[in-house]
């Protein structure tokens, strides 16, 4: 008896339609509204693979998982991962599932040049989680290093592409790369995203589940940077419009600040974020190919190189096309409290990007 036809591509495209941010009628209402914007599926446009992405970091947590879903994204011809150990066995595991997608495996520094050549999307998650009582910021002795060093190989493999920084601490790995970048002559501002999808689909949960909403349609603007109190969820315009009271805004906004560090203490020592976060890495980067591909009216929030605020780096939402981010959105109308965020956010954002510059000039 002939074997039945696997049913391939419905599978693929609905997991697809799930990363998918905001959307067209979204934009409509930016534009009349600066930031504020909603979530729509839509069908997936692209059906043809046409994409070399590198995962640098591919053996750990988030690495692991991002691989697996971008593996099923139709987007991504070559999938390259990358880490100093451990990548030839994810490799091999991820190349048995039946999506077209072929997938190599680099492990240790001599690979980390042929990982990158040709790479349209380099996507970085290498460098330590925090552990409980640590700050994200406890973590730039190792992972600024580590940034900065993969940074300088894409410069030296595949100046052009665009690059997505999960590494933490955020608010100063973004600005190293860029110092990286500029040293090496290749830096365009449009083509260096720091990820701070996370905060949007954490905001979009949460939001849902208290207002009773289809977490489908809910989207939240998050503007600022990725650390506690520089994470800023502007819930004032929040799609579709909802109402806080004094207390439930409050303590909202502090739960989104705090959402990395609930993971931290439920995981006791295990790590940070991994599933989310890769979820979240995924959307962010199909939404990068999504508008390197030509499609029109791609947006997501990113800590990307910014003249919104007085500082160089901040996330707002950004409109994604073939150079990368083609728009950087202003922050939109803000309530009193959430002007009061801000004031407190940017002398703390201030000090990490400096942070970053002077490690990276060194
Ligand atoms: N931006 C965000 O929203 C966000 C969310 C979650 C985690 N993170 C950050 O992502 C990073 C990774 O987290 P994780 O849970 O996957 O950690 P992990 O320890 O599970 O994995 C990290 C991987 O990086 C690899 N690595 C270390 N040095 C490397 C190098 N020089 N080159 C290539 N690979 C190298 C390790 O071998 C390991 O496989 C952490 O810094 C974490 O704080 C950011
Ligand atoms: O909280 C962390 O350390 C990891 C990440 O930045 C997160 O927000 O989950």
């Amino acid at each position: 008896m002939a074997a039945a036809a696997m049913p391939v591509a419905a599978p693929v495209l609905s997991a697809r339609a799930s990363f998918r941010g905001s959307s067209k009628s979204s934009v409509r209402r930016s534009t009349a509204k600066a930031a504020a914007t909603t979530t729509r599926r839509r069908v997936a446009t692209a059906t043809t693979s046409e994409y070399k992405v590198a995962v640098l970091g591919a053996a750990g947590g988030i690495g692991q998982s991002l691989s697996l879903l971008l593996k099923m994204n139709p987007m991504i011809a070559q999938l390259n991962l990358y880490d100093i150990q451990g990548t030839p066995g994810v490799a091999a595991d991820l190349s048995h599932t039946n999506t077209q997608t072929k997938v190599t495996g680099y492990a240790g520094a001599d690979s980390l040049a042929d990982a990158l050549k040709g790479c349209d999307l380099v996507i970085i998650p290498a460098g330590v989680p925090r552990k409980p009582g640590m700050t994200r910021d406890d973590l730039f002795e190792i992972n600024a290093g580590i940034v900065k060093t993969l940074c300088e190989a894409v410069a030296a493999n595949c100046p052009g592409a665009l690059v997505n920084i999960i590494s933490n601490p955020v608010n100063s790995t973004v600005p190293i790369a860029a110092e990286v970048f500029k040293k090496a002559g290749t830096y365009d501002p449009k083509k260096v995203f720091g990820v701070t999808t996370l905060d949007v689909v954490r905001s979009n949960t949460f939001v849902a589940e208290a207002k009773g909403l289809d977490v489908n349609d809910v989207d939240i603007p998050v503007v600022g940077g990725h650390a506690g109190i520089t994470i800023l969820p502007l819930l004032s315009q929040s799609y579709p419009a909802t109402k806080f009271d004094a207390d439930e805004l409050e303590a909202m906004t502090v739960r989104i600040q705090n959402a990395g560090t609930e993971v931290v203490e439920a995981k006791a020592g295990a790590g940070s974020a991994t599933l989310s976060m890769a979820y979240a890495a995924a959307r962010m980067a199909e939404a990068c190919l999504r508008g390197l591909s030509g499609e029109a009216d791609v947006y997501e929030c990113s800590y990307v190189a910014s003249s919104v605020t007085e500082l160089p780096f901040f996330a707002t939402k950004v409109r994604l096309g073939p150079g990368g981010a083609e728009e950087v959105l202003p922050v939109g109308d803000l309530t009193e409290y959430e002007k009061g965020w801000l004031e407190k956010l940017i002398p703390e954002l201030k000090g990490s990007i400096d942070k970053g510059i002077a490690f990276a000039n060194k």
